[in-house]
This record gives C-alpha cells, sequence and structure tokens, in this order.
C-alpha cells in the first residue's frame, strides 16, 4: 500500500533522495534528524539492503538511531567513527547563505557536534523551508534543567539591544510535562520574528553558563539540496561563492522575498 504523500512531503522526499545519492561505499555518514531526514534514511536502508551499500552511520538522535538499526544500517558511535565523510541533516529554515534554524524535533545539540566533525554538511529541506531572514521560525535553545528560570531570563536580557523583531520565549512542553532533550536538558523556544545577526545572537546565547546550545546553524552548511512539490530537487553549493552574482547576497542566485 503506498500512502498519498502531501506536497510539502513530496518536496521532502525528493530533496532526500537525491542527497542519498551523495553516499558512496565506505563512507561515515552523519544521519539527520526529523520528517525530511527519515526520508534520507529509509532511502540508505534500500540502498544497504538493495546495493550492499556499506556505511558507518552516526545518528543525531536516539529517534533516527532506532530508524536507522530497523533499516539496516550499521549505526555506530561519533566516538568510534572519529571524523565523518559526510552529514545529511534536515532544517526548519534556511537563508540565502545557508545560514539555518534547526531543532524543530529537539535534537539540535547532538545535530550540530555531528555537523561539525563532519568534512561536508548537507542540508535537505523543501522550498517552504527558505527565506530572506532567519526568525519566522520559534528558535530553539537547549538549556540545562537546573536553574531553568535564572537562565531564561538572562536568555530574556541577552536579547535587549539585539538586532531581533520580538523577544517572547516559551519553554517547550511534551503534553503537560517540560519537553527532555536526548542529553536530559530542556529546550526554550524564542520567538524573534527577524533575526537580523544570527552569528552574533548564536554567540550571545552561549555565553549563558545554562545555555548548552542553540539552533543557529551559521557557517556550518556547506550544500543545500532543496525539493520541489513537482518531485524536482536542486543542488546549491556554499563553494560557488557566499556572493556568487553581482548585487545579489545569496547563493540562491537571485532575490529572495
Ligand atoms: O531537531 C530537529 C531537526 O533540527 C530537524 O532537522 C528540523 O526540525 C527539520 O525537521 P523536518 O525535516 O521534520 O521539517
Amino acid at each position: 500500500m503506498t500512502a498519498t504523500l502531501s506536497p510539502s512531503d513530496i518536496a521532502k522526499r525528493a530533496s532526500a533522495l537525491r542527497a542519498a545519492e551523495m553516499v558512496e561505499d565506505g563512507m561515515k555518514v552523519g544521519l539527520g534528524t526529523g520528517s525530511t531526514a527519515a526520508f534520507l534514511v529509509r532511502r540508505l536502508g534500500e540502498r544497504v539492503r538493495g546495493e550492499g551499500l556499506r556505511i558507518a552511520a552516526v545518528p543525531t538522535s536516539s529517534g533516527t538511531a532506532a530508524l536507522a538499526r530497523a533499516e539496516g544500517i550499521a549505526v555506530v558511535t561519533l566516538d568510534e567513527a572519529g571524523w565523518l565523510d559526510l552529514t545529511i541533516d534536515g532544517a526548519d529554515e534556511v537563508d540565502g547563505q545557508l545560514s539555518l534554524i534547526k531543532g524543530g524535533g529537539g535534537a539540535l545539540l547532538w545535530e550540530k557536534v555531528v555537523a561539525t566533525a563532519s568534512d561536508r554538511v548537507v542540508i535537505i529541506a523543501d522550498e517552504g523551508k527558505r527565506v530572506a531572514a532567519l526568525g519566522r521560525f520559534p528558535l530553539p535553545v537547549e538549556v540545562i534543567p537546573f536553574g531553568l528560570r535564572a537562565t531564561m531570563r538572562l536568555i530574556g536580557e541577552a536579547l535587549v539591544g539585539l538586532d531581533v523583531e520580538g523577544r517572547d520565549m516559551a519553554l517547550r512542553k511534551a503534553g503537560d510535562a517540560p519537553f527532555v532533550t536526548d542529553e536530559g536538558n530542556r529546550i526554550v523556544d524564542l520567538r524573534l520574528g527577524r533575526i537580523g545577526d544570527p552569528r552574533r545572537l548564536g554567540l550571545e546565547l552561549n555565553r549563558i553558563p545554562g545555555v548548552v546550545e542553540n539552533g543557529l546553524f551559521t557557517d556550518i552548511a556547506d550544500t543545500l539540496v532543496l525539493g520541489a512539490a513537482d518531485g524536482s530537487a536542486r543542488v546549491v553549493d556554499i563553494a560557488q561563492g557566499r556572493f556568487p552574482f553581482a548585487g545579489q547576497d545569496n547563493v540562491f542566485g537571485e532575490v529572495l522575498g
């Protein structure tokens, strides 16, 4: 039985299938988390079972680890792998410089550790994730449970004077209880509206002792595979140059609205 996919799922799957072709025999591969990454993991599982593709995979969440194992993919820890050839992961938003917001599924910490331990990072996303400026999607910040309220107050103070539109925040819930990450931490979602300077915001948030990591991924992604609802996928590579087209400030080579 084939389930009918929504247009955004068709786009997610298109990007995931295109990125799955970038995985070569013998590679050590970081596997992202989320609905887009799930299409990737399933496709890699097909390649492992069908073509005999041999990879060592490092999952970015307990959920992805379970899916990868169920698909017959060899799962290792990041310490066992040492360093990765390639990581493929989803995103919640991507701007014209391939800066990202990630962590909608709460996996941002392992995702950032895995991505920064990789020679190449490929982001898979549907067209709807593409934005002119980051910040419409609430920015997830992973914080330790100890002193949570004080940490949230310090986050609020750090936002004053920064180039953001809004400053509301909320502790993420799973039902009635706080959401708990794979590292046993909590997530605070910041509703910022528009982030003027993602690099600076990321640094300021990480200066707060109770903050473990934030969902801004700047200067991490090398390649974006953007899927469309017609089932096509387009590859945009940062190696083309961050400002490859005169008068335009994004890797898409067009003005983003
Ligand atoms: O924590 C979750 C991850 O950062 C996901 O990669 C991100 O939320 C995108 O997820 P999805 O592919 O389901 O939109």
